[in-house]
């Protein structure tokens, strides 16, 4: 039988564990994340906003229902967030070589290998998150045999531009001009707006969208530091003296939020999971939602006319924002959640009806 290679996790902090790789064999270096969403690796996997990070899923058991078949629909992949794995490696504790799906193509390992992404098995999946949890977020990599690559830091990068696309693109033929802001957009958000009857103009990060006319404004989510992504931030500023709809989500939040005036940081290890619990200030009705992100908007430093739109049960940071007299708002959790709970899908419809007024 051919002998299933070793790999070491090594992190910042010195600390090493070693694993069985059922993937790429090739070392990496990226910020270390844990997630604690029971499904939903192949969605996470193709989440460009997990870029330059490797993954850590606390739930034991993955890869046992294998990779969804690449199906597309109006352009559009069925069941992936984008056309690639994204993170730098997936770190697992029991690995499913057997899979079985209506749906499954093939298995996970076979999935990572063909996009040359390495997959480590047999990590104490929960220690090593009590140890991220404790410390705060990581950065890590995974060696092979005697090789050795540096540490990486994705946060000190400009990886939305990346990740974005590079060509403008249209979709759909609907009532409402929405101009996209791909900073590395998940596929679900577009579905979510097509089924609303809109036209999409997808364009790349840095694209100035202020010198056309369109009924909405979209902010994508995306990876890293938004702080890097200064350019889009200029654009949503002049956007903001105007009175066009815009509606962010995740990255898209956090630069509403600087261009607004507010500043952002890094938290401790995160929100990623799939049971974050929001409200809005002073509700009475919690929602749960499925969310990825590092960093957070600072809610003491909103301007005047901001407020508040949700915050998190959990730790009571800020979740979203919204200006008190126009029609901007925006999530930091994933209201297009794929994977996910739906609980929060109607922002998309408060999106349709914010156009909908602004037209008349
Ligand atoms: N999913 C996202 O858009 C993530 C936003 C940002 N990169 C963060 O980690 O906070």
């Amino acid at each position: 039988m051919h002998e299933l290679k070793k790999a070491r996790l090594v992190l910042e902090d010195g600390t090493v564990y070693e694993g069985t790789s059922f993937g790429y064999e090739k070392s990496v270096s990226g910020e270390v994340v844990f997630y604690t969403a029971m499904t939903g690796y192949p969605e996470s996997l193709t989440d460009p906003s997990y870029k330059g990070q490797i993954l850590v899923p606390t739930y034991p058991m993955i890869g046992n229902y294998g990779v969804p078949v690449d199906d597309e629909r109006d352009g559009i992949s069925k069941f992936f967030e984008s056309d690639k794995i994204h993170c730098k490696a997936l770190v697992i504790s029991d690995y499913s070589s057997r899979y079985s799906h209506w749906n499954s193509q093939k298995s996970l390992g076979d999935w990572l290998k063909e996009q040359q992404i390495p997959g480590l098995f047999g990590i104490d999946t929960r220690a090593l998150t009590q140890k991220l949890r404790d410390h705060g977020a990581m950065l890590g990599k995974i060696l092979f045999d005697d090789e050795e690559v540096p540490f990486y830091d994705p946060n000190k990068d400009n990886i939305v531009a990346e990740v974005s696309t590079k060509k403008i693109m249209e979709y759909g033929n609907g009532k409402y001009k929405v101009v996209l802001v791909d900073c590395g957009v998940k596929n679900n958000i577009l579905r979510c707006l097509l089924k609303r009857d809109v036209t999409v103009k997808r364009v790349p990060w840095n694209y100035d969208f202020t010198k056309e006319k369109f009924d909405g404004i979209f902010l994508s989510n995306g990876p890293g530091d938004p702080a890097r992504c200064e350019e889009t931030i200029e654009h949503i500023r002049k956007a903001l003296k105007g009175n066009t709809p815009i509606m962010g989500i995740c990255l898209g939040n956090q630069l509403m939020a600087r261009a607004a005036g507010a500043s952002t940081y890094k938290l401790k290890y995160g929100h990623r999971s799939h049971n974050q619990p929001v409200m809005n200030p002073g509700g009475t009705r919690c929602y749960i939602t499925s969310q990825n992100h590092g960093f957070a908007i600072d809610e003491t430093t909103l301007p005047s006319d901001w407020e508040p739109l949700f915050v998190n049960v959990n730790d009571g940071t800020n979740e979203g924002i919204r200006h008190k007299k126009k029609p901007f708002f925006s999530a930091q959790f994933h209201p297009e959640a794929s994977s996910g709970p739906v609980d929060t899908e109607f922002l998309f419809d408060d999106f349709i009806k914010a156009m909908e007024a602004s037209k008349k």
